[in-house]
């Protein structure tokens, strides 16, 4: 399903919790709302799901203005982070409820209904738990019975809050790579709150940074990360550090670094700058030249060894030189800045 958001605005006393929020969702997208606490993210979710009233603004589903549409006519699944599941039901009644809710003339039968929860719990992969209770299973476990229940009402929109934030970080991790597959294989259109930014950047289509009830930029994660709208974005996402800079020249002059040249249409002047760890160069060197370091630690991560040193009282993430094959705790290292993301002060 298509999503036309437009001008949504959801005011709390004075807190807009939602400020005027445009947001065009394609077609089978897996859209992440990524944000800091109080941006506003659930409050986006549960206003689709029609458990929120909006103040102003309009909401279309294909089409079809939502504001009309009562929560359970718009056939929508919902998961939450505690979506506490009947505990006095069994995992396959708890499913079988998702079926039974569903307004009268397109309510399955019950022998329909065995065979459709029969086949929820083998798309979420748990067949063999259909007659436990909610507190013999684990929380991942949960998490898959709760989604199987969604998805009973074979919904064309799939929002998911949190979903996995209750789980550690391994399960969390397997949970998701599987969610992603599961959105694919059904081709619905999926839209999940985190503030997890591994999370939203390793497995949305595109990502809404919200900030204050606002959507403040709306992009693929390669764009996200290449090319931040703003200083507040750049500091969200990435490991990147930010140092303070003067741009004199084309050059970007550090109090700690050796200059970088630049091309910015910013002004001379203070600025900020924006350094992820492949930004900063470190190789083994001594003296007291600017960028003198010292390694703090060195280990391997998925892209290759990365370097923690101690520049100054600042500790910056850094990756070692071609050749820098063992670097060693306290040795000395030299690190230059190879690129940098600017932003006015
Ligand atoms: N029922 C409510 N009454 C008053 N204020 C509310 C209510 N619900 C949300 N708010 C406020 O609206 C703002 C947005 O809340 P929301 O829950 O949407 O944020 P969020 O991004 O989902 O946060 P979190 O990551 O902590 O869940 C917050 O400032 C919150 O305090």
């Amino acid at each position: 399903m298509s999503i036309e958001i437009a001008g949504l605005t959801r005011r709390y006393a004075e807190v807009a919790a939602l400020d005027a929020v445009d947001l065009s969702i394609r077609d089978g997208e897996f859209i992440a709302l990524l944000g800091p606490s109080g941006s506003g993210k659930t409050t986006l979710l549960r206003a689709l799901a029609g458990l929120e009233f909006p103040d102003a603004g309009s909401l279309h589903v294909h089409g079809r203005d939502l504001a009309r549409v009562p929560a359970r006519e718009r056939g929508i699944g919902f998961v939450f982070q505690h979506y506490a599941l009947f505990r006095h039901m069994t995992v396959f009644e708890n499913v079988a409820f998702g079926l039974r809710i569903r307004p009268r003339r397109d309510r399955p039968g019950g022998a329909e209904i065995t065979a459709r929860v029969q086949r929820l719990l083998e798309l979420v992969q748990i067949p063999e738990l259909a007659r436990r209770y909610p507190d013999q299973i684990s929380g991942g476990q949960r998490q898959r019975v709760a989604l199987a229940r969604a998805l009973a009402i074979e919904p064309r929109l799939l929002l998911l809050d949190e979903p996995f934030g209750a789980l550690d970080a391994k399960v969390r991790k397997e949970l998701r790579v599987w969610l992603r597959q599961l959105h694919d294989r059904l081709g619905i259109t999926s839209i999940f709150v985190t503030h997890d930014q591994d999370e939203a950047l390793d497995l949305a289509d595109r990502v809404a940074v919200m900030r204050a009830g606002r959507v403040v930029q709306f992009d693929t994660p390669e764009t996200l990360l290449a090319r931040p709208a703003d200083a507040h974005v750049a500091g969200f996402l990435g490991e990147a550090v930010r140092l303070p800079c003067t741009l004199a020249d084309g050059q970007a002059r550090f109090a700690a670094l050796p200059p970088l040249a630049v091309e910015t249409s910013l002004p001379d002047g203070p600025a900020l700058a924006f350094l992820r760890p492949v930004d900063l160069a470190a190789e083994p060197a001594g003296g007291d030249a600017p960028g003198n370091a010292t390694v703090v630690s060195a280990r391997h991560d998925g892209r290759g060894l990365r370097l923690t040193v101690l520049l100054e009282g600042t500790v910056l993430d850094a990756t070692p030189a071609a050749g820098w094959a063992a670097p060693a705790r306290g040795e000395p290292c030299r690190v230059r800045p190879l690129a940098a993301r600017l932003f006015p002060a």
